[in-house]
């Protein structure tokens, strides 16, 4: 997708402008009128909702062992390996920034320089003004002085000094030009580590993720509430700052939404947008200038047709052309609908369904559990649920024993609590914090970033710092596993974006063919996840069969087997994180391998283990 700044408005290449040459809403090349037309997935004329690709039934696993495997000892193989391991070594551009907080971070103290670029700017520019201001009334009081005659020699002298020399240094000085070259130069060099359109609309889509996961009103949102559609419940989030989106952002939400074809989210923010801008209507505000009242009625009127809904495409239309009466287009185009209308009535019986974008299956059991509606850790706890501190037979736990709480016992998912300190937490996400990167799923033989796991992470050798290796040994105290390489990955640290979040997946292999087993270590038999950070609201880990969610607990960890006894995956452990409605949340995954466990797990023959 092509980009072009032209002025201070991005222009997506493709997609015509509202009021450019737009697309006919007829489908047909018949005529060069009608509103805009989405620039991607022409399919989605026709079939909205029939996927491109062929998605699994289920979610990738986690790639893992990325040859930029992070390490305090990585920067030594720079002068063997060369230019482009140095390159590879680097840490990572700021890129993706949505889909890390950490980097969102960035992007705030980014702004902040910005801001002071702006300032030193406002002080040249006011200063250039106020010289210019009082050259003027030097030279307005000498004109409105009576008194002050060219018949003087010297006043006369100072005339023609200020006209042959004071005037053309005043008219032709460069200092605005300096000036603004200076804030242009600023901007520039930190333009390489600003959000991009790409930025934009990840944070669009993790708008409309947490408005669809968690039940939210789009009015509501729009007006900085995080209520659930239905009333009756409570507010999921409370900021301790309430902020309201301008009319000018959920008009670009709504394009978004638009140009993937997806008119079910495109008319519930356009709507927010056009009230908005009615309301605003008139009031000059620069901010909400750059999408106008008519820019949003026409997206919206065109998204109300896509969806069948022809009579408020019409009325839409027609609130347009009070606005521009001489558009010939969408003059075309009212006559059209009231010519559809005439002929084939209104088709907008059929409500619009919320389109499933990464055709995720159980998808209504998956938000219940992460809006919380689901069982929370094991609701009425069963005598042989709860706590208890184990020591495990490991000299590592004797002094201080873990605080094991089980959760389930099929599949077996337990609880440490404190099984970190905060400092250890803070350690870890430092050392991970520059090497994070966009977080990628194994897809057949490659690695690729999917909008199901949105995520930067980074990977952890035992040896990148002493902290690290501490986790590793209470970590093989706890579950009694051999960790050592390669019966374990790296300590995988992930840092959870805007609405960031992993949709539904199991973390072992599901087919032979998976790029885990070139470990040569087997399956991943089990997981150990630790909180690395509280959250505000949201970002749960729901497990959707077993039917419950764990909240996040902040330096806890979670321990679950993903296989049977047998060696067979459990379908069971189906699992997920849920989007982060508010708040940094960080995890550390360790995987860790069948092989090396054979005596530690015993294997078993029986189908039911
Ligand atoms: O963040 C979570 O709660 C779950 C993460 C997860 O399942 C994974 O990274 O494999
Ligand atoms: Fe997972």
């Amino acid at each position: 997708m092509g980009t072009e700044r032209i002025g201070n408005r991005i222009v997506i290449a493709g997609l015509t402008p509202a009021r450019g040459q737009p697309a006919e809403p007829n489908h047909t090349r018949a005529s060069q009128e009608g509103p805009p037309k989405p620039h991607h997935h022409p399919h989605h004329h026709h079939h909205p909702t029939t996927p491109l690709i062929p998605i699994p039934s289920f979610r990738s696993l986690p790639f893992f062992l990325p040859p930029t495997a992070a390490s305090g000892r990585g920067m030594r193989a720079v002068g063997v390996l060369g230019l482009g391991a140095l390159l590879a070594w680097l840490p990572p551009a700021h890129t993706d920034t949505f889909s890390a907080l950490r980097s969102v971070r960035q992007a705030r103290s980014n702004e902040g320089r910005l801001l002071r670029r702006l300032r030193a700017y406002l002080r040249e520019e006011s200063a250039r003004l106020r010289r210019l201001s009082r050259f003027y009334e030097k030279v307005r009081a000498l004109h409105q002085d009576p008194g002050a005659s060219v018949d003087n020699p010297l006043l006369a002298f100072s005339l023609i000094k200020r006209l042959s020399s004071d005037w053309p240094s005043v008219i032709y000085s460069n200092e605005a030009t300096e000036n603004s070259h200076a804030l242009h130069v600023g901007f520039q060099e930190l333009q390489g580590e600003l959000p991009g359109a790409e930025d934009l609309d990840g944070a669009a889509r993790a708008l409309m993720r947490l408005q669809d996961v968690y039940a939210l009103s789009v009015k509501g949102m729009a007006n900085g509430l995080f209520q659930p559609t239905s009333t009756d419940r409570p507010p999921l989030y409370s900021p301790g700052r309430r902020v309201s989106l301008s009319a000018d952002d959920c008009f670009h939400v709504g394009k978004v939404a638009y140009e993937t074809g997806d008119y079910y989210h495109s008319i519930a923010w356009l709507e927010e947008a056009v009230s908005r801008f009615r309301l605003s209507y008139g009031s000059w505000n620069p901010e909400e200038e750059r999408g106008s009242l008519e820019d949003a009625l026409d997206y919206l009127a065109f998204s109300y047709f896509m969806a069948g809904n022809i009579s408020r495409a019409l009325t839409l239309s027609k609130e347009f052309l009070n606005y521009d009466p001489s558009n010939q287009r969408v003059t075309r185009n009212v006559a059209k609908y009231k010519k559809l209308l005439a002929t084939h009535g209104d088709r907008m019986g059929t409500p619009l369904q919320r389109p499933n974008a990464t055709q995720l299956q159980n998808r209504d059991a998956y938000e219940e559990l992460c809006q919380g509606l689901g069982a929370q850790m094991a609701p009425e706890q069963p005598s042989h649920l709860g706590c208890s501190y184990e020591t495990n037979g490991s000299p590592y736990l004797l002094l201080q024993p873990a605080k094991k709480e089980t959760l389930r016992l099929q599949p077996y998912i337990v609880l440490y609590h404190d099984f970190v300190s905060d400092a250890e937490a803070e350690t870890i996400k430092g050392l991970a914090g520059p090497w994070l990167q966009r977080s990628v799923v194994a897809s057949g033989e490659k690695q690729q970033k999917v909008e199901y796991r949105i995520s930067k992470s980074a990977w952890l050798k035992d040896t990148a710092d002493p902290v690290v290796r501490a986790l590793e040994l209470r970590m093989a105290a706890i579950t009694g596993l051999d960790l050592r390489p390669p019966y374990a990955e790296y300590l995988q640290v992930v840092n959870y974006g805007l609405g960031g979040h992993y949709e539904p997946h199991f973390d072992h292999a599901t087919s032979r063919k998976s790029p885990l087993y070139r470990m040569k270590s087997g399956n991943r038999i089990a997981t150990v996840m630790i909180y690395l950070s509280a959250v505000e609201a949201g970002g749960s880990t729901a497990f959707i069969y077993a039917n419950f969610s764990v909240p996040v607990v902040k330096n806890a960890a979670l321990f679950w087997w993903n296989l049977r006894r047998n060696g067979d995956g459990d379908g069971d452990t189906l699992h997920a994180g849920c989007p982060v409605l508010a708040g940094d949340k960080w995890v550390a995954n360790k995987w860790i391998h069948e092989y090396g466990q054979e005596f530690r797990r015993p294997c078993s023959q029986d189908p039911q283990d």
